[in-house]
């Protein structure tokens, strides 16, 4: 498989097509990733009213759950939009901000799992850890660590939940429970801005809304993402000009630059 192509492919259909993603996330990203959507060449929608997120998701390409400022009528609200949304056949992408740092986020994490068809759940190590059972700690919202690594966490992550697993970190790993793909893309100043990880999130929103097999829509996104952390870093001062730089990536790459940047292999799995 040529990663590169592949990634420029989903790249130009996301552009093309310009498909429509439906936000429920948190007040802390609810402005930049409408604009990494925007950035991506998607087109971003953020509602959360139990009134309208079922005709909302129906509209949708791909819906985003992000739990990182959750309360009571927002997880209804998720409920009410996930469940319209596998009865539409559109895509659902959790983020499940914080789980494992309270009872509150991991109960809820594992009821939107329990209760909803997720195709690709995205979270850093400490997070997967947690909801697979492999064990894993979080401080806040980050990382504190996981009883494994990333591939072998992807790995029983999509097969004890029955989903794609997307495992971010320096390296990540995204696992259908057979395939692990690792993608080698980024930069550490990803990790000075708050919010990078739920852009990461939309990224992957928007490619699985183009493609046919979320493994590799979500492996070719964070790809797409990670590169263009690593050119909007060799622009920047600090994580400020990091954040603005990176906006200007995501809507500056062309296909051809992608297709020659990304750094994705199979680590399992997947033919050559
Ligand atoms: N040490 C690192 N070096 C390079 N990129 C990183 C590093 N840590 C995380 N990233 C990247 O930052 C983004 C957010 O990942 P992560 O920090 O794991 O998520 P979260 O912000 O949800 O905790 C991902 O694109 C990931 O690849
Ligand atoms: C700081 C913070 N607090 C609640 S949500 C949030 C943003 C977390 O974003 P990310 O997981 O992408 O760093
Ligand atoms: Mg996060």
């Amino acid at each position: 498989m040529n990663w590169g192509e592949t990634a420029a492919d989903l790249l130009v259909r996301v552009r093309r097509e310009r498909p429509l993603i439906h936000h429920l996330t948190n007040l802390v990203v609810m402005n930049v990733t409408a604009n990494a959507t925007l950035a991506v060449g998607a087109a971003p929608v953020m509602a959360h009213a139990a009134e309208e997120v079922a005709e909302m998701a129906r509209a949708a390409r791909a819906v985003v759950l992000n739990i990182g400022t959750l309360d009571e009528r927002w997880v209804d609200s998720m409920l009410r939009a996930g469940r319209a949304a596998n009865d539409a056949g559109v895509p659902v992408v959790l983020d499940p901000v914080g789980a494992g740092a309270t009872e509150l986020r991991t109960r809820t994490a594992e009821r939107l799992l329990r209760e909803l068809r997720v195709a690709v759940l995205r979270g850093n190590a400490g997070e997967i850890g947690v909801l697979s059972g492999v064990g894993g700690r979080v401080q806040g919202v980050d990382s504190a660590g996981a009883a494994a690594g990333g591939a072998a966490l992807a790995r029983a992550a999509a097969q004890r939940l029955g989903v794609v697993a997307a495992v971010t970190g320096e390296v990540d790993h995204v696992s259908d429970g057979r395939r692990v793909a690792a993608v080698r893309n980024g930069h550490r100043l990803l990790t000075a801005v708050t919010g990078t990880g739920c852009m990461a999130t939309a990224v992957v929103a928007a490619f699985v809304a183009v493609g046919s097999d979320p493994l590799v829509a979500a492996a070719c996104a964070l790809a797409y993402y990670g590169y263009a952390a690593e050119v909007a870093a060799a622009r920047a001062a600090g994580p400020g000009s990091f954040q603005v730089s990176l906006f200007d990536a995501l809507y500056g790459l062309t296909p051809a630059e992608l297709a020659a940047g990304v750094r994705i292999d199979w680590v399992e799995g997947g033919a050559a």
